[in-house]
């Protein structure tokens, strides 16, 4: 998949930017605070979710601006196609409805899947391995995502009905008892979907890694494990599920959440050349390990989506030493599909292989170098 054109409206410090890109290495340079990771938030939104930064939609609009924003973009996913053009955004009068335009005509966020993938690291995620669960989540969940546009719909029909079934548990005594089974039975249907396409990415995720060199890059192996941390290898089974839910009704208002179940889930990972677990490794073997992961990810939904997703690399060319930065050029550039890099120095992408896109940003303003 290829942006080959973006355009932003009062999007961050962005009041209006319009930029073309090829297939290939898209190399952003630019001092602090110019507006490098902004781009790539906004390709970031072109995906369902919340973005890189998870931030509130109404953060997003330019200071001062006092309307909406918008961003734009052409996304080539296969050269015998025509590419398709996709548009997100919000309303001055909604800051809190996400709009969304495929090829023109308004469209859910959720189906912004079927026709790009994203995939991202930035140095907010260096801290994933030690961070919460949910945070681990989210990043499996988009995982997931790139490979079964399909797992947002479930995702979010869980989500719904989890906070339904919360409210009706808040007052247990005077709940509706079948209005609870059958949010329980939505529940256990989405569920299941969520978790066999979480292990069936994680099982594609594996067999990739295991092809790939413990060396430039660190590789991790990786489990899905439930809130005790121990390892779950079977899919969650819809009628179980069901069971365990109405089960612990009691419990769930009691404590004021659903205490089991695949939203309580969590990635655990390894150094495959240590054994050790990644939340005790270096912060550098920790990067080394996300980035490895990553890359075969990317590896993994070309060769099942038929189309390599987009690549957002923030600030990782930086902490790289020469040899593994070159390593990591020379993987982008010989993989095909897009892969967006920025920095602070434009030195640093000098080696990069072709073709290469280049823009220098400063104070918001893009421009071709
Ligand atoms: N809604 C907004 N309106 C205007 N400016 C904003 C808005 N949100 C963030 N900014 C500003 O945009 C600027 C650029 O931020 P960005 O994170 O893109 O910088 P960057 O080029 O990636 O810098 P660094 O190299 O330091 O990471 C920052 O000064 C930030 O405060």
């Amino acid at each position: 998949m290829t942006l080959i054109r973006l355009s932003l409206t009062d999007f961050r410090n962005h009041a209006g930017a319009d930029l073309a890109a090829e297939a290939g290495l898209v190399a952003l340079h630019g001092d602090n605070g110019a507006g490098k990771t902004n781009i790539l938030e906004a390709i970031s939104l072109l995906a369902p979710g919340r973005g890189l930064r998870r931030a509130p939609l109404s953060d997003m609009v330019r200071d001062g601006a006092g309307g909406g924003f918008a961003i734009f973009a052409e996304v080539q996913a296969d050269r015998a196609l025509p590419p398709v053009a996709l548009g997100t955004g919000i309303e001055a009068a909604h800051p809190r409805r996400r709009l969304v335009r495929i090829n023109g005509a308004a469209a859910a966020a959720a189906s912004l899947g079927e026709w790009i993938a994203v995939l991202w690291l930035t140095p907010a995620m260096d801290r994933l391995f030690v961070e919460t669960a949910g945070s681990r989540r989210r990043f499996l969940d988009r995982l997931v995502l790139a490979l079964d546009p399909r797992h947002a719909q479930h995702s979010n029909r869980y989500d719904a009905a989890l906070r339904a079934r919360g409210k009706l548990l808040a007052d247990l005594a005077v709940a509706d008892q079948q209005w609870l089974t059958s949010l329980e039975a939505q529940l256990a249907e989405h569920g299941a979907a969520m978790d066999a396409a979480r292990q069936s990415m994680l099982a594609s995720l594996a067999a990739e890694l295991a092809g790939q060199p413990d060396a430039p890059f660190a590789r991790p192996l990786l489990t899905l494990t439930d809130s005790d941390g121990a390892a779950r290898t079977a899919p969650h089974d819809p009628e179980a599920l069901k069971a365990i839910f109405a089960s612990r009704r009691r419990i769930d208002a009691a404590a004021g959440r659903a205490t089991a179940g695949p939203h309580r889930d969590d990635l655990s990972a390894v150094h495959a050349a240590t054994g050790r677990a990644a939340a005790r490794c270096s912060t550098g073997e920790q990067k080394a390990m996300l980035l490895s992961l990553i890359l075969a990810h990317s590896d993994c939904v070309a060769r099942l989506r038929g189309a390599r997703p987009v690549l957002l690399l923030d600030e990782v060319a930086a902490h790289l030493d020469p040899l593994r930065r070159a390593a990591l050029y020379d993987r982008l550039a010989g993989q095909g599909g897009q892969a967006w890099l920025t920095g602070t120095e434009a030195a640093l992408f000098a080696d990069m292989p072709g073709p290469v896109t280049r823009f220098r940003i400063a104070g918001g303003r893009i421009a071709p170098g």
